[in-house]
């Protein structure tokens, strides 16, 4: 769990945090956390994510738990600002899908005294940064990396290793599609292909 003291979450001042790690890492759970927060402190929350991410449901933010909040999917990254006026706090989820256009944006939310939560992928199955996620950790004011535990040995994993043969960046799975390793572990499993 995060330490809402360092963050001094409830400060209405605009800010960028980013959530990042492997599939399975509790990124989402994390920022479902923050947004309810912001929501007991009746601060107007808005919560993104793109229309690609059809996972488990169209309009909602779902963890793989299946908690769940209420979203808005958006094509392109202008549109979070578009649709932004009067929110407080801004959730966006699965950011690594989003247009590199995202980093801009969340710049110009916090310099409107925003506060901006973002959830993603920093790496692909191959280990390359994912879209905007490198940028958007840059310009943040707080950055935390949280980890899955390794499928194989039960280390803390910090990979996405995609179990199917699919070469494409982007290949929405689940369970039966990726598996949580640790760099010892991912390196193996590659090794032995
Ligand atoms: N190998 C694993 N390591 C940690 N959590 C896992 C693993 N496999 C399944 N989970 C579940 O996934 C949940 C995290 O889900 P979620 O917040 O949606 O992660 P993320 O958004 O990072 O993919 C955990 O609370 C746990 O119940
Ligand atoms: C590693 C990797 C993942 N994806 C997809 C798979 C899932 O649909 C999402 C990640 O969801 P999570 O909330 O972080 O579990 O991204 C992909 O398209 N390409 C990849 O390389
Ligand atoms: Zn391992």
């Amino acid at each position: 769990m995060y330490n809402e003291n360092k963050l001094n979450e409830t400060a209405r001042t605009g800010r960028i945090e980013v959530i990042c790690g492997s599939m399975f890492s509790g990124k989402t759970e994390e920022l479902l956390r923050r947004l309810r927060r912001a929501q007991f402190a009746r601060q107007t929350v808005e919560i993104f994510k793109p229309a690609i991410d059809t996972r488990y449901s169209e309009e909602e933010v779902v963890s793989h738990d299946k908690n769940a909040i209420l979203s808005t999917p958006v094509e392109h990254s202008s549109n979070v600002l578009l649709l932004s006026s009067g929110a407080e706090v801004i959730g966006i989820d699965e950011a690594q899908f989003f247009d590199m256009g995202l980093v801009d944006v969340c710049q110009n939310l916090a310099d409107q005294g925003i506060r901006v939560i973002i959830a993603g992928l920093d790496m692909d199955f191959k280990r390359i940064p994912f879209g905007p996620m490198p940028g958007l950790c840059a310009i943040a004011d707080d950055v935390i990396k949280v980890h899955a535990i390794c499928v194989r040995c039960g280390n803390l994993a910090n990979y996405s290793h995609r179990l199917v043969k699919n070469d494409k960046q982007v290949m929405l799975g689940e369970t039966d599609e990726y598996q949580p390793l640790c760099r010892k572990c991912y390196l193996e499993v590659k090794s032995e292909k």
